[in-house]
């Protein structure tokens, strides 16, 4: 196994090494510059400005994973023994511990890229998710700058070491400047001046040359560019460690290069320790790491420069031939799918590695790719678990231990220092109004423009004015009394169905948003949460006002300004509610679909439960009628509407006007007639108190609601 290389080590080595080849320009540095580095950091080409030195050892994870008739499922009974487990599963359902890390052990130094390279399902993400605290692990040890941290520190350290996860999830609607802007006020210390911050978002906008689409919204820009906002929010905190989860994955080989420079020139500039997980990278991009990890099933089967990666696996008889792909030959040596492990068992294919060097690679490439199947098998073990087998996992745990007490010796520190440090910083960098203000800009400034589309404008005013068409100046008598409270009926339904399918749409995006930006750290969740209410009510609300003018006047339901104003407030009351149960359901039910399943059956069934099509309703479910805000907005707005008695007109609609003297039926007698319940004041009660209470709910559902590892 060849020496892991600590920083020391590279550097002191770095005359002797091959020239690796740079990402960057030649004079990327400028000579003096250059000069300067070399100087203080005794020779070296790397900066130690910024990083922090990462190192971790015997990191075991382990999960465990449901197995039944229906397939895989996460579940928590652990099976004991095989034997059990076999009972179990015979039974249907058996849970099974799965090794995602076995005893990984690395570091990564100030000014320097780590790869981590392997197959499908290797541990890459699982070990970037432990290393940046967003993630448990069993056993182990994580030591930064030479102290160990605890799972307290960890938590704390989230916000220190950024990471850029694979997925780019932004607000669309914000443009890249937005973005940024909004993620340095709410992350950079409130004592920051003002114009400090904005000149930050300008740095990063300019290092990570983003200035072409400064000002264009985020679902416009490319793949490459998304990728870059999504470092430079990371990087405004300006970390000491930047881990990125396969930051080059859906991107062509251009772009790919150009962001690893973009890496490359934070590390050697910056000196910003980076650890990257990666997918067959270019020979060029493969050599300018500074260190690899190649990683098999959880277990590391290679730690050190990616130069001695060939050697390492020229000793094994596993030759890389020539003119071929380093990273995919690693590759090629590792993945294996399970036509082949299965007639691995059977056959025992020899192949010694060597004999295909021809020194033809696109011959080479062609007959490695038909023959991957020799290549996965030596002497009846696959390649892959021969390259586990032969790495020193101990060796490797022993040294990066040895360096750790190494760097304690050296710099004479109290053990902990790191960690007493870290542990007095404040939570947050900001304050909850801080966050608070900042989160309402925000979210009106994305609500405007997710809202108040030109469609949306459009589906409100098309349905008031069919609704105005429909129900069309109406007079006041007996005989249009079914149809004013059929508008009602109708208008209700449909606008707080309307927002709670609308809000409850919109929440499984901003959902992961929100998980991610406070798995950094960002804000507080009742900062946004009030945010969410306080802002996006005034948008949510416009587009019923807008089809209430239209249709209220040209339908004629009661000419009275004060009745329109009423209604209208009732109308936008039981949007709200209906937000709120949007909002809980879902803050409660993480799947889509299934959340769809949900939101549809309560919303019919509060419409039902509403009294509108069953009048006797049994009394053992009849309380759910408490919950329905269909009912409260068309009970209070139909009792505004008829402020006055109505006129019979002989057609024998109401019983009433059968036997009235007076040529009109009363108030209370059209309102038996609807089955219209309590008093306005308690409709419009009942619709506030479901609006807040539902709301608070969503909250604490939100709050108990862990993203869980793989949510962002
Ligand atoms: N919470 C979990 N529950 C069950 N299995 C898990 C969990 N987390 C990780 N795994 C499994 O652990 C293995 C390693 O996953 P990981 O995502 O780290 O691999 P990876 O190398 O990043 O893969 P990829 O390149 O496809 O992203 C996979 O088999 C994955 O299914």
């Amino acid at each position: 196994m060849p020496p892991i290389p600590t920083p020391q080590m590279i550097d002191d080595s770095s005359s002797n090494q091959m020239p690796q080849p740079s990402l960057l320009p030649d004079d990327k540095l400028g000579t003096s510059a250059a000069a300067d580095l070399e100087k203080g950091l005794g020779g070296t080409t790397h900066t130690t400005r910024g990083g922090m030195c990462l190192r971790w050892a015997r990191i075991t994870k382990e999960v465990e994973i449901k197995e039944g008739s229906g397939g895989l499922i996460r579940g928590s009974i652990a099976a004991s023994t095989p034997e059990s487990a076999e009972e179990l599963k015979k039974k249907g359902t058996v849970t099974v511990k799965k090794t995602i890390l076995n005893g990984v052990s690395g570091a990564a130094a100030p000014g320097e890229i780590l790869a981590l390279m392997g197959p499908s399902g290797s541990g890459k993400t699982s070990i970037l998710d432990v290393l940046s605290g967003r993630s448990s692990y069993d056993s182990g040890m994580i030591n930064l700058d030479g102290d160990n941290v605890t799972d307290k520190v960890m938590k704390k350290l989230k916000k220190k070491v950024a990471y850029v996860k694979q997925n780019d999830l932004f607000f669309g609607h914000l443009t890249v400047r937005d973005q940024l802007t909004y993620t340095a006020f709410l992350r950079l210390p409130s004592s920051l001046p003002k114009a400090q911050k904005v000149a930050e978002v300008d740095r990063i906008i300019k290092q990570l040359r983003l200035a072409k689409c400064a000002d264009t919204p985020i679902n416009m820009i490319s793949g490459g560019e998304r990728k870059r906002v999504n470092i430079g929010s990371e990087l405004l905190t300006d970390p000491a460690i930047i881990l990125l989860d396969e930051p080059t994955s859906g991107l062509d080989s251009t772009s790919a290069v150009a962001l690893m420079r973009i890496l490359e020139s934070l590390a050697r500039e910056e000196g910003k320790t980076i650890i990257t997980s990666i997918h067959q990278p270019s020979s060029a991009v493969f050599f300018g790491f500074d260190k690899l990890m190649l990683l098999a099933d959880g277990n590391v089967v290679y730690f050190g420069t990616p130069k001695d990666s060939l050697e390492h696996v020229k000793k094994l008889g596993l030759e890389c031939p020539a003119g071929y792909n380093a990273a995919d030959h690693h590759m090629d040596l590792l993945v294996v799918d399970s036509a082949i492990d299965e007639d691995v068992e059977q056959d025992s294919f020899i192949d010694n590695g060597t004999q295909q060097n021809n020194g033809d690679a696109s011959g080479l490439v062609h007959r490695r790719r038909g023959e991957t199947g020799r290549r996965q098998s030596v002497g009846g073990t696959t390649t892959k678990q021969k390259l586990i087998n032969s790495w020193d996992q101990e060796a490797a745990a022993v040294q990066v231990e040895e360096e750790v007490k190494a760097q304690y010796e050296s710099s004479g520190r109290r053990l902990n220092r790191q960690q007493s440090v870290i542990m007095t910083e404040k939570s947050f960098n900001t304050t909850w109004w801080t966050q608070y203000t900042v989160l309402v800009h925000r979210s009106m400034k994305n609500s405007r423009s997710a809202i108040f589309t030109r469609l949306n404008l459009i589906k409100a005013g098309a349905i008031g004015l069919m609704c105005g068409l429909l129900w069309f100046q109406m007079p006041y008598t007996e005989l249009t009394v079914f149809d004013r409270s059929s508008y009602y009926f109708f208008t209700m339904t449909f606008w707080v169905f309307d927002a709670m399918f609308t809000a409850y749409m919109a929440f499984p995006l901003e959902r992961s948003i929100i998980f991610k930006e406070r798995s950094s750290g960002a804000y507080r969740l009742s900062a946004y949460f009030m945010a969410k209410t306080t802002s996006e009510a005034p948008a949510r609300l416009i587009l019923p006002a807008i089809y209430m003018i239209i249709s209220y006047w040209m339908s004629g339901v009661n000419n009275n300004f004060s009745i329109f104003i009423g209604s209208t407030i009732c109308c936008l009351l039981s949007v709200l509610a209906g937000e709120s149960i949007g909002l809980l359901l879902g803050a409660s039910v993480l799947d889509v679909e299934k959340g769809m399943v949900v939101m549809t059956v309560v919303s019919l069934g509060l419409m039902v439960i509403g009294g509108f099509f069953v009048r006797q309703v049994p009394y053992w479910i009849a309380w759910l009628g408490y919950l329905s805000p269909f009912k409260y907005s068309y009970n209070s707005s139909v009792q505004l509407v008829f402020d006055r008695p109505v006129p019979c007109d002989g057609s024998g609609v109401l019983a009433a006007c059968g036997n009235s003297a007076s040529g009109t039926a009363s108030v209370q007698d059209v309102l038996d007639f609807l089955g219209v319940q309590y008093s306005t004041g308690f409709n419009v009660g009942m619709l506030l108190l479901l609006f807040v209470v539902v709301r608070v709910l969503a909250f604490v559902a939100l709050k108990n609601k862990k993203a869980g590892e793989r949510a962002n």
